[in-house]
């Protein structure tokens, strides 16, 4: 039997989507600190919600070109276990934000076509999970959380030597087919459990994490 898929909510604010998420066997929890996102969350709602979390669900922190001044105070006021960079945040940058927190990075990689697979390989060279996200259109204010998919052919088939998680546009509805194209193992969502920007709809969390688990 194949292993279970990991799931990671981002974009929570409140308890009843953490309790929601919490329940359907998500294994990563995502706090977004972007503060064009309708999803961002202050430093001392979120150090009240990551207390609540339990122990085991990854708790991970997403951030968009973020200086240290601002990384230094999130990680002393916020328990953590994991950054997202969702910037343009170089390989050197990912070296030194690894080195000066001691956590776990993810880097978020934008593919809309075949030309944005190379920076993959590279971020792999110097983060411990890489997202494979859609690459946000032109005009956009956030660089993710547009609820938009990328052609997940572009990666169908492809094993890489690092833990990865698919994203982009993925629903309750899609992302069953989006396992079975890519052969994700982990998988994020943020705007396809919502029922309007920014506000987490329960029963669509509880309904992507029973499709992305198979049952
Ligand atoms: O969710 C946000 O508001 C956000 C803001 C800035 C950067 C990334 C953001 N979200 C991440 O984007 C992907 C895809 O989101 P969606 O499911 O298509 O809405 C996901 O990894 C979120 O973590």
């Amino acid at each position: 039997m194949p292993a279970q898929v990991n799931v990671k909510i981002c974009g929570l604010t409140d308890r009843a989507s953490l309790d929601a998420a919490v329940a359907a066997g998500a294994r990563y929890v995502g706090l977004v600190f972007f503060e064009k996102s309708p999803r961002h969350i202050g430093l001392p709602e979120a150090a009240e919600l990551a207390a609540a979390i339990p122990e085991g669900i990854c708790k991970v922190a997403l951030v968009v070109d973020a200086p240290n001044e601002f990384l230094d105070r999130l990680l002393a006021e916020v328990p953590l276990d994991m950054l997202q960079l969702h910037g343009k945040e170089s390989p050197a940058r990912v070296i030194e934000i690894k080195a000066r927190y001691g956590l776990p990075v993810m880097k978020a990689v934008g593919i809309a076509d075949a030309a944005d697979l190379p920076p993959l390989e590279t971020y792999m060279q110097v983060a411990d999970q890489i997202l494979v996200d859609a690459k946000p259109p032109k005009e956009a204010v956030l660089p993710g959380g547009n609820g938009l998919a990328f052609d997940w052919r572009l990666i169908a088939g492809r094993r890489w030597p690092v833990p990865w998680m698919l994203a982009g546009g993925l629903t309750p509805d899609n992302v069953e087919e989006a396992i079975a194209m890519t052969g994700a193992n982990q998988v994020d969502v943020s705007s396809g459990v919502e029922h309007a920007p920014g506000a987490k709809d329960t029963s669509k969390i509880a309904a992507f994490c029973g499709a992305a688990h198979g049952n």
